[in-house]
């Protein structure tokens, strides 16, 4: 029997580094990074409605037309011709545009969710499919572990990483993908590496982390607390990094560290994560 009511983990990311390689001809950025699931998540509560409407409850105040979540139970509704509907509340603790691909996460979480409660059997690479369409973040969400990620993050390895704890400071405020990627500014042709790079200096250099984030330095320059954030982990002993297209950063917490809080400005949130191996729904993935 298919449930009627699902409470569902949509857990955040961190990319260890992220190098943009090139564009395609549609002007999308060609990336190499690693992204790692971690335990920060925001709840996803779907219930079934027969009347075949998509509604949806929580935080988010902007257009439904731009609700990830929306748009996911929309996309999968109208390509599978479903007649029944759904009731989406959502419990936001992932910061928004903060790199840590909160709104992808929430929307790979109900894409496999009404794929149970809609009895749909699609496979995890037909919702990978699915799920590129709703943005660059949403097919790792989908792949379900921790991934070595080429193209514009829908070309994904599983790649194993050390269990870890981080520190995340995100700086009060959020940062815009698509300004990041069009700032004239941004280094585009970072040289591809093979896979064994990285991965070697991941086994030999922990808790050093590979390479480096390409979006970093433009996201300081356009967004001044970005800056500030990495100077104030770096200050504190860390070795920050940004994620994504910011405005988070993050470092590595050593193993047996002091756990001393931060002394952040009001409005800045700090959280203390570990990585997850696999996503808390993978096993609800079948290939
Ligand atoms: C920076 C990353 O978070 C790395 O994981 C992602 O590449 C961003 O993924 P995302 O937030 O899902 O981004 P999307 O919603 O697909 O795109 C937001 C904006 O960034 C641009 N964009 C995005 C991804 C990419 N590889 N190249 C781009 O140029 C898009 O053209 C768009 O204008
Ligand atoms: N469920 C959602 N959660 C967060 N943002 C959402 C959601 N639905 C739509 N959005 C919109 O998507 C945009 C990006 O939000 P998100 O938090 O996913 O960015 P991000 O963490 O920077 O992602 P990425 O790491 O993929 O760049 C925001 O401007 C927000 O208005």
């Amino acid at each position: 029997m298919t449930e009627a009511c699902l409470g569902l983990p949509a857990p955040a990311k961190l990319n260890l580094f992220l190098h943009v390689t090139g564009r395609r001809p549609d002007g999308k950025h060609l990336l190499q990074s690693i992204f790692t699931l971690i335990d920060l998540a925001d709840t996803v509560d779907l219930t079934l409605l027969p009347s075949g409407d998509v509604e949806r409850e929580g935080v988010l105040t902007g257009p439904a037309e731009e609700d990830l979540c929306v748009r996911a139970a929309r996309l999968l509704k109208e390509r599978f011709r479903v007649g029944a509907g759904v009731r989406i509340r959502l419990e936001k603790r992932i910061p928004v545009g903060a790199g840590l691909g909160g709104g992808s996460s929430d929307a790979a979480t109900v894409l496999i969710g009404l794929n149970r409660l809609w009895n749909l059997r699609l496979t995890r690479s037909e919702l990978m499919a699915l799920g590129v369409e709703l943005g660059a973040d949403v097919p790792f969400f989908l792949f379900g572990r921790n991934a070595f990620a080429e193209g514009i993050g829908e070309k994904l390895l599983p790649v194993e990483l050390p269990d870890a704890r981080y520190r995340l400071v995100w700086p009060g405020r959020g940062v815009s993908t698509g300004k990041i990627f069009s700032a004239p500014d941004l280094t585009r042709s970072t040289e591809t590496r093979k896979i064994a790079v990285f991965s070697d200096s991941i086994r030999n250099r922990w808790p050093a982390l590979p390479g480096h984030n390409d979006l970093e330095p433009v996201a300081a320059r356009i967004e001044p607390a970005v800056q500030k954030a990495l100077r104030m982990l770096s200050e504190s002993g860390f070795e920050p990094r940004m994620t994504g297209s910011g405005s988070t950063v993050f470092a590595v917490e050593p193993e047996g560290a002091p756990k001393r809080s931060l002394n952040l400005p009001e409005g800045w949130l700090e959280f203390r994560v570990r990585s997850l191996p696999v996503h808390p729904l993978a096993s609800w993935l079948t290939e």
